[in-house]
């Protein structure tokens, strides 16, 4: 797999760096439409927060481990999916997570794992911070890249990649369905085999021709109206959605998009539960999987969860075991 370069720039330092910064916040300051930066510094310096600015695509990820290294307890990750995935990434390569709480406040265009987490905004998420119950949620890996959310492969994966980044500060979460509607017009599917170990089902495989392939680990599609998955049972939760041979693609796109919504099984609609998979894309040609949210082009993946390896605060929403309801 891909991954996106890592290099490190200057950054900016905002309230009081002296002493042990045991609280540092890694802001992006344009992600989502850009509007959080000065609340969030404002916020962020009454919580004792040191704050640091990100320039460019890796910065957050070296930021989170230097935090870390530098003995920072808590490093919140202010911006959406990726700079979240960006900062759990950079705990990871520190092997700072067991020691290191992890939190975040939401300011992306669809600010899913925040979401998952009950977190709802801004204002919330320092709130959280400072009074949520703490629990220890899974990580999953792909090709031992982590992803907090879920990797997808297949149609919205095609559409994220293709969404301009001015059309999506525009119109937010809408571009990626417009995208989404758009791209299925054209899009052909991928063969692939998959496999999964260890779930209660027992060993299972899979392939086919996918129109999508979602693994999910904060996130699945909704079930009973929610999409938080059970983020601490140590599995990930796979759907495929198979191409219809000779179907009108247009169709099947529609098709797609109304379960995403609204999560009814249909005979195309397998699901599994397993704590490792694997997912090899057919002829030795790769596809785009994404990686909340970010894209990484690979031939095979491996899948796995860790559990438990995420200390973070919740917000009131979060339910520890969503299918229990
Ligand atoms: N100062 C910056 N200027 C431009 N791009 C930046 C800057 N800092 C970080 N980035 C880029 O922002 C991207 C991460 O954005 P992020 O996913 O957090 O927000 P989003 O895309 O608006 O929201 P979401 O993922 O919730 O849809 C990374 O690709 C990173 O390289």
């Amino acid at each position: 797999m891909t991954s996106p370069q890592r290099h490190s720039k200057q950054s900016v330092t905002v309230g009081d760096a002296t002493g042990a910064n045991e609280r540092v916040l890694v802001l992006n300051p344009v992600s989502g439409d850009g509007d959080h930066a000065d609340r969030v510094r404002g916020l962020a310096a009454e919580h004792d927060f040191v704050v640091r600015e990100t320039e460019s695509e890796g910065d957050a990820m070296a930021f989170a481990a230097e935090a870390a290294t530098e003995g920072a307890t808590l490093v919140a990750a202010a911006g959406g999916d990726g700079t979240c995935n960006e900062v759990v990434r950079g705990l990871v390569d520190a092997g700072a997570l067991p020691a290191v709480e992890f939190a975040v406040v939401p300011a992306g265009t669809g600010n899913n794992f925040a979401t998952n987490l009950g977190v709802e905004d801004v204002e919330h998420a320092f709130d959280v911070i400072e009074t949520g119950e703490r629990r220890r949620v899974d990580l999953g890996f792909a090709n031992d890249e982590p992803f907090l959310n879920s990797s997808i492969c297949g149609l919205t994966a095609e559409a994220s990649t293709d969404t301009d980044d001015a059309r999506k500060s525009e119109l937010g979460v809408v571009a990626y369905a417009l995208e989404t509607v758009r791209t299925a017009v054209s899009y052909e599917g991928v063969e692939l085999d998959v496999a999964a170990f260890g779930g209660v089902d027992g060993d299972r495989t899979w392939e086919g021709s996918a129109v999508l392939l979602l693994v999910g680990n904060g996130r699945r599609f909704p079930v009973r109206g929610r999409t938080q998955a059970d983020v601490e049972d140590g599995a990930l939760d796979v759907t495929v959605v198979e191409e219809r041979p000779g179907s009108d693609l247009a169709g099947l796109a529609r098709t797609a998009l109304l379960e995403r919504i609204l999560g009814p099984d249909t005979d195309l609609t397998t699901r599994l539960q397993a704590p490792a998979l694997t997912v090899r894309v057919v002829g030795d040609e790769t596809a785009t999987f994404s990686l909340d949210g970010e894209m990484h082009r690979a031939s095979r993946v491996r899948f796995r969860t860790e559990p438990a390896a995420v200390r973070l605060p919740v917000g009131p929403a979060y339910e520890p075991t969503p299918d229990t309801d």
